[in-house]
This record gives C-alpha cells, structure tokens and sequence, in this order.
C-alpha cells in the first residue's frame, strides 16, 4: 500500500464561506480534517497540518519549513507527498520546491478556489486527484507538481491565471503535462531535469518590480541600497525598459546587485534581440541577467534560491539565467 504523506497549509481549500454576509475565511478546524477518506484502504494517508495560513501569509521562510519537512519524509519510507496550499502564492512555493527537492519522490500541490461550503467547491476533488497524482508511479521524476481542476502541470511553469474561476492555474507556452479523467492518472510528456539545490536558510530582499510605458527613474533607485540582495525586472516585451531608468539600473549592476530581466508578456520567453536605447542587447551589455521561459515571482524564486544558497555572480547568472538549470 503507497504510503502517502499530506500536508496542509490553508488556503481557501482550508476556509468556509460566512452564509450571510459571504466572506470566506479560515476556521479553527480544516474541513479537510473532517471529510471522508474516499480511497478507504487503498492508501495510507499520514495527514500533518503545518499551518493554516491564506496564502499571501506564506513566504520564503515557510516554503523553507515545508521543504524540510519533505526532506524528512525521503527517510520516512513515503511514495508521495500531497501539500494542500492557498492559491494566490501556490506556484511560488511549488517552485521553491522544485528546485530544491531531489526529483524522484513525487510531491503534488493542490488547493481550491472556492472554499469547503461553497456550491460547486472544487477542494475535495482537487484533493482526491491531488492523491492520485502522487500515488502514481508515472509521477516519479516529473519534478514538483501542480493538480487543480483535472490537470497536471509543473511548478517550472504554472501560473494562476484568474481571480475565481476553478480552471484558473494555467501553463502558458508549454501547456500542463497531463490530466486525470476519473481514476485515472495519464502523463503526455517528460519532464527535463534540473539542478537540485540543498538550501538551509533563505534570504530577503529580493525584489519583483514590473516595467511600465512612461516607467519612473526613482523606483529602481530607492532600491539602490545595502540591503538589496536582487531584483527581478519584468520587462516590457521581449525584455526591453524605457531608456530614463537605464542610469538606475546602472546603480544596481554596478553594486553588484544582480538583476533578472523577464518579460511582463504572459506568453513567450525574454531575449536581448532589440538594440536601440533601453533594449535588451543593452540591458545585457549592461550586465542584466535575462531568465529563459519563467515569469517574474518564478525568477524571483530562483534568484533566491540562488542567493540562498550561495553563488554569486557568473555562477549566480548561469543558475538563473536558464530555466533547466
Ligand atoms: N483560492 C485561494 O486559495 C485564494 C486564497 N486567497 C489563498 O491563496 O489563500
């Protein structure tokens, strides 16, 4: 019998609506706790609740909680591993993951987008499908997963893409990597493997700013600072800024702050292909890291995760400079 370890971290998955003024919000006890186990003995499930947060309440420090926890389970004699998450921060810890847990334990992040006494809940059934997945020996070096509404995705490149709708985690570009229909768990693609990095702590001050027509000089330089670790820049197409900020950025490079340039086009890859005044063939020239196929809170985390861990520089702009890596 697979022995599978779940994990709940809140989220919407985790809360009940309020029946007359209709907003939704945690309670004392997870509604999960109380569902019926719909697999009987198929499964031995190992059910652990690690916080119950809303989402945009988790950040690096309890992605890095969560990790250590799943490193624990590869002693554990656990098949797979199933983290119940809000959704508005979910891709950002299933990344954080990703790239930091060695790939062949399955590990599945599932969460729901309309809470446990809504009509229509999604949370059981993502939950249900979330087991499957990682009870699945197909799910073995597919790196972390995401299932929500009947698809599987990668961490690498999921997104939420919509505020309430129940299809709303989404794979740009690439598409997900399978779908469940009923009982059954079918993968259509590999994945391409990736560095594992062993992290121990996480740094802050890493910063996700978003490039805009008109952009104003002063933001980049309040960021010019001691304290600024990174920063992330999605950019305005296939990674270019208008030319007033470019002094700024110069601060930044030159502090040997690294800067990340990913594209704020939510399809598509960011490339130093236009040189005029503030174009990307300028921004690299200038020491830009430009970051292939990852959207900027996924950049964000590897430029962390990177600096977590301890490279810097060249070694620091390869790691992040290429999302396979
Ligand atoms: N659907 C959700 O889970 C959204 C919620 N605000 C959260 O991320 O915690």
């Amino acid at each position: 019998m697979k022995k599978i370890l779940i994990l709940h971290t809140g989220g919407t998955i985790a809360m009940s609506e309020n029946q007359e003024t209709g907003a939704i919000a945690p309670g004392a006890e997870n509604p999960l706790n109380q569902a019926v186990n719909p697999f009987g003995d198929r499964f031995d499930l190992i059910t652990e609740n690690v916080f119950n947060l809303p989402s945009p309440h988790i950040g690096p420090k309890e992605m890095l909680i969560i990790q250590k926890r799943i490193m624990l389970a590869f002693n554990e004699n656990i098949d797979g591993v199933v983290i119940t998450h809000g959704t508005d921060t979910l891709e950002e810890t299933a990344y954080f993951l990703d790239l930091t847990l060695p790939n062949h334990l399955p590990v599945v992040l599932t969460g729901a987008m309309r809470s446990a006494n809504e009509i229509g809940s999604d949370g059981l059934h993502n939950f249900q499908t979330a087991i499957l997945t990682a009870a699945s020996d197909d799910a073995v070096d597919k790196g972390v997963l995401v299932v929500m509404n009947d698809e599987i995705h990668t961490a690498r490149y999921v997104t939420k893409t919509h505020t309430t709708n129940v299809a709303t985690f989404r794979t740009p570009t690439f598409g997900p990597i399978g779908s469940i229909a009923k009982d059954s768990v079918n993968f259509f693609a590999e994945l391409l493997s990736q560095t594992c990095l062993a992290i121990d702590e996480v740094v802050d001050h890493v910063y996700l700013i978003k490039a805009y027509a008109g952009m104003d000089a002063e933001l980049l330089g309040f960021l010019d600072n001691d304290q600024t670790n990174g920063v992330v820049i999605e950019a305005l197409g296939a990674g270019n800024l208008p030319p007033q900020v470019l002094e700024n950025l110069q601060k930044l490079i030159d502090r040997d702050i690294p800067v990340v340039i990913v594209s704020r086009c939510f399809n598509g890859v960011a490339q130093d292909v236009y040189d005029y005044e503030g174009g990307g063939v300028q921004l690299k020239k200038m020491g830009g890291i430009f970051c292939r196929g990852l959207n900027g809170q996924k950049a964000r985390i590897k430029l962390l995760v990177g600096l977590s861990t301890g490279l810097q520089k060249d070694e620091l702009a390869i790691y992040v400079a290429d999302a396979l890596s």
